[in-house]
C-alpha cells in the first residue's frame, strides 16, 4: 500500500443527513477568520474534490473540516463542505460536528449536559449536548442571527410559472415556498420531482430575486429552496414539513437546521411566531428538528432573530482516505447521472 495523504474521517449522520467529520490529515487552511479560511477552501478546490467527488463522496455527502479556532472563546473551529457550496452555517453539519467532538472524545464530555461553544465560518455558535452512558444524545445549537428578506414576492419559474414566495437567512440563504403552488406532496416518492423542481426555482430566484447578506459578508445568493409545509399541531406543538432542494439537486434528508431558522425568521416577521416559542421541522423522511426562538433582536437595523436548533446526530464508521501517487483521479470527478449539472 502506498499512499500520499491519510485524511482520517469520523462518518456521521444527522437525523439521515450525512456530516462526515474530518479529524485529522489535514493542516488548517491559510486564513485571518474562520470565513477566510473556508473561502480558501473553496476557491482551492483540492480538498473539497477530493472528498465529495466520487469515488471517495457522492452528492449525498458534506464533509466538516475541524481547525483551530480563531476566536479565543471557541473550543473548536470548522468548515463545512457541502455538494456545490462551501456555506456559512449548516444545522445538521453543526449537529455531526457537535457529535463526533463528544462521542470520540476531541473535546472532553460531561453528564449530563456538556456546553461548548464552536465557531463556524458565519460566527460563534453555542451547543448545548445532552449525554448519557458517552452518548451526545440530543444537540442543541444556538443559531446566528436570522432573518427574512423578502415576503410575498413574486417569482415566474420556467417551466412552472409564476410563483408567490419570500426569501430568508438562517445561516444560510433560502427561497421558501408553499408546496401547494406547485402541487408537489413532500413524500419520498416524490424526492426526485421536489429536487428539480427547487433547483429551478432556486435558479430563478438568483436571477429574479437575489440575496444580500446586511452585514456584508460576501454571501450574496440564494442556496436552497425550501418547500415549507402549512403548520399544524400535533401534541401541542407546531410542526411543519421541511423539505429542502440542495443544489446540484438532491433532498435534504434531515429537516435542515438553517431552513427552520429561516422560516422562524419569516413566521416572526408576519407576526406568527414569537420569542420562547418553537416550530418542530418534519424531514422527508420523518425526522424531525426542534427550532425556537430564543430572542428577538435586529441584524443591521433589520428586524431579526436568534434561533436554536435541536437534534440528533449518530457515528457511522469510521474511515481513512489515501491516494495512491498512480491513481488517474487524485481529484476524482462528477457524472450527470447522480450529480446534475449546474447551469
Ligand atoms: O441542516 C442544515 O442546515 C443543512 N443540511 C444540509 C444542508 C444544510 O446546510
Amino acid at each position: 500500500m502506498r499512499t500520499t495523504k491519510i485524511v482520517h474521517v469520523v462518518n456521521c449522520h444527522a437525523e439521515g443527513e450525512v456530516g462526515d467529520v474530518i479529524v485529522g490529515g489535514v493542516a488548517p487552511p491559510p486564513g485571518e477568520t474562520i470565513w477566510e479560511q473556508s473561502r480558501w477552501i473553496a476557491k482551492d478546490e483540492t480538498l473539497r474534490n477530493f472528498m465529495l467527488n466520487e469515488p471517495r463522496g457522492g452528492v449525498f455527502r458534506h464533509v466538516n473540516l475541524l481547525v483551530p479556532p480563531k476566536n479565543p472563546k471557541a473550543q473548536m473551529g470548522w468548515i463545512i463542505m457541502e455538494p456545490e457550496d462551501t456555506p456559512p452555517m449548516s444545522g445538521s453539519n453543526s449537529i455531526c460536528v457537535s457529535t463526533v467532538l463528544l462521542d470520540s472524545g476531541i473535546i472532553p464530555m460531561t453528564e449530563p449536559v456538556t456546553k461548548m461553544v464552536l465557531e463556524a465560518p458565519a460566527g460563534l455558535v453555542e451547543v448545548e449536548a445532552q449525554c448519557r452512558n458517552g452518548k451526545a444524545e440530543r444537540i442543541t445549537v444556538t443559531n446566528v442571527k436570522s432573518f427574512a428578506q423578502r415576503l410575498d414576492a413574486t417569482l415566474d419559474v420556467p417551466g412552472i410559472g409564476k410563483l408567490t414566495v419570500d426569501t430568508a437567512y438562517g445561516g444560510d440563504s433560502f427561497v421558501v415556498v408553499d408546496p401547494e403552488q406547485v402541487g408537489i406532496e413532500l413524500a419520498p416518492e416524490n424526492a426526485r420531482l421536489i429536487a428539480e423542481t427547487g433547483i429551478k426555482i432556486t435558479n430563478a430566484a438568483n436571477q429574479q430575486l437575489g440575496f444580500s447578506h446586511p452585514e456584508d459578508t460576501g454571501w450574496n445568493h440564494i442556496s436552497f429552496c425550501l418547500f415549507a409545509g402549512k403548520p399544524y399541531r400535533e401534541d401541542g406543538n407546531l410542526q411543519a414539513k421541511s423539505v429542502v432542494a440542495i443544489q446540484p439537486g438532491k433532498i435534504d434528508r434531515s429537516p435542515t437546521g438553517t431552513a427552520v431558522s429561516a422560516r422562524m425568521a419569516l413566521l416572526n416577521a408576519r407576526g406568527q411566531l414569537h420569542e420562547g416559542e418553537s416550530l418542530t421541522g418534519v424531514s422527508i423522511i420523518g425526522t424531525k428538528f426542534v427550532g425556537k426562538i430564543v430572542r428577538e433582536t435586529t441584524i443591521a437595523d433589520q428586524k431579526a432573530i436568534v434561533p436554536s436548533i435541536t437534534g440528533s446526530a449518530w457515528i457511522s464508521g469510521t474511515a481513512q482516505l489515501m491516494l495512491d501517487p498512480a491513481d488517474p483521479f487524485p481529484g476524482g470527478y462528477k457524472l450527470s447521472d447522480t450529480w446534475p449539472m449546474l447551469k
